[in-house]
C-alpha cells in the first residue's frame, strides 16, 4: 500500500511555483496576485481562507483577503466581485463557498470574469473543461488528477466510482476522469444520495473517490483489493481533548481500508493540501494569461 502524499506532494509544487515567481521578479515583472472573498465568519471557511493566505506568501504570491460580514446582501458581494473583476492588479479570485441564505450562489459565479475564475466554477470554465479545452480546472479535482499523476496510477480502462456530485468536486471529477488522456481514459459511475445499490457499485470500483462528508462512510468490506482510494471528505468532529476543541477526519475508515488499498489518500494531509497548491498553480496561469493579452 502507498500513501499518497498530498502533503509533501502539495509542497513539491508550491516550490516549482515559487521558482517561476522569482524568475517573474528577476524579470522585474509582476507577480502574481490572489484574491479570497469571504462572507462570514465560519470557523472551517476561515481556516482554509487563511492557509491559502499563507501559501501565497510562501511562494512569493501577492495576496488579498477580502472579509465581508454575514449580512452582506446579493448586490453587495456583485459589486464587490465587479471591483475585483475591473481591479488590473488582480490575477485571479475566488468566493468562498457557501454562501449565507441570502445570497444566490449561481449568479455570484456568473459575476466572476471567466479570465480571473481561478476556482473553475463559471459556466464557461467548466463547459470548457467537459470540451477538453484549456481552462481553469476546479482546484480539488485538479489536485487529484496531480496526485494520480506524480504517482504513476494507472487509470486508463479503470471503473472509477465517484461518490457526491457536487458543482465543485464531484460532478468535475467524474468528467475529467473520463476525459480522453491521463490521468483519465477511466469508466465512469457518478453516484449520490438517490443511487440504488452504492455499496455493490463501490465494490466494483477499481478507483473510489469518496466527497460526501460523512465520516467512516468508507468500510473495508465496501472496497475491492488493490483499489486506489481517494478521501476528499473533511468533517470536524468535535472533541475537548485537542488543542483546537476538534480534529480533522474524512469519509474513509483509513485504518481498516489502508490494509486493502493499493493507494490511499489520508485526511489530512491528502487531498486538501493539493487543492491549495492547485489553486495557486490556476493563479499562476492566469497571471501568465493576463500578461500575454496585453
Ligand atoms: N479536501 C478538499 O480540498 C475539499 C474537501 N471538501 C469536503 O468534501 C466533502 C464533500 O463536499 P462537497 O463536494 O462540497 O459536497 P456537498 O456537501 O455539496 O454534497 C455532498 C454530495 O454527497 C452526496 N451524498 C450525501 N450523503 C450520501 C450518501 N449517504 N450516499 C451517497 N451520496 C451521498 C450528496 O448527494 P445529493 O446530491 O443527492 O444530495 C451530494 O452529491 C465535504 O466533507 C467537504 O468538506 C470539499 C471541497 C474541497
Ligand atoms: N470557492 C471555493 N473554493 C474552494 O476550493 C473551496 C470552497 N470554496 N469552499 C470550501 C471547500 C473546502 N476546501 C478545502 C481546501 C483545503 C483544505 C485543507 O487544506 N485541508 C487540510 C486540513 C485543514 C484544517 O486543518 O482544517 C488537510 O486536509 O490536510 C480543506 C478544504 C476548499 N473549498
Amino acid at each position: 500500500m502507498t500513501i499518497l502524499d498530498g502533503k509533501k506532494v502539495s509542497n513539491q509544487i508550491k516550490e516549482e511555483i515559487a521558482v517561476e515567481v522569482a524568475k517573474m521578479r528577476e524579470r522585474g515583472e509582476k507577480v502574481p496576485h490572489l484574491a479570497a472573498v469571504i462572507v462570514g465568519n465560519d470557523g472551517a471557511s476561515l481556516t482554509y481562507v487563511g492557509s491559502k493566505v499563507k501559501s501565497c506568501e510562501k511562494v512569493g504570491f501577492e495576496s488579498t483577503l477580502v472579509q465581508l460580514p454575514s449580512t452582506t446582501s446579493e448586490q453587495e458581494l456583485l459589486n464587490k466581485i465587479e471591483e475585483l473583476n475591473k481591479d488590473e492588479n488582480i490575477d485571479g479570485f475566488i468566493v468562498q463557498l457557501p454562501l449565507p441564505d441570502q445570497i444566490d450562489t449561481q449568479r455570484v459565479l456568473l459575476a466572476v470574469d471567466p479570465d480571473k475564475d481561478v476556482d473553475g466554477f463559471h459556466p464557461t470554465n467548466f463547459g470548457k473543461m467537459a470540451l477538453d479545452m484549456s481552462t481553469f480546472i476546479p482546484a480539488t479535482p485538479f489536485g487529484i488528477l496531480e496526485l494520480l499523476e506524480r504517482y504513476n496510477v494507472e487509470t486508463k480502462g479503470k471503473h472509477t466510482v465517484v461518490i457526491g456530485r457536487s458543482h465543485i468536486v464531484g460532478r468535475p471529477m467524474s468528467i475529467l476522469m473520463g476525459r480522453k488522456g491521463w490521468p483519465g481514459n477511466s469508466t465512469v459511475t457518478l453516484t449520490h444520495s438517490h443511487t440504488k445499490n452504492i455499496t455493490q457499485i463501490i465494490s466494483q470500483a477499481d478507483i473510489v473517490i469518496s466527497a460526501l462528508g460523512v465520516p467512516n462512510f468508507l468500510k473495508a468490506e465496501m472496497v475491492k483489493d488493490d483499489a486506489v482510494v481517494i478521501d476528499v471528505g473533511i468533517t470536524r468532529v468535535p472533541d475537548d481533548t485537542k488543542a483546537k476543541g476538534y480534529y480533522i477526519t474524512g469519509d474513509v475508515d483509513f485504518e481498516n481500508v489502508s490494509k486493502k488499498a493499493s493507494f490511499i489518500t489520508p485526511v489530512p494531509g491528502g487531498v486538501g493540501p493539493m487543492t491549495i497548491a492547485m489553486l495557486l498553480k490556476n493563479t499562476l496561469l492566469a497571471r501568465e494569461r493576463h500578461r500575454s493579452k496585453k
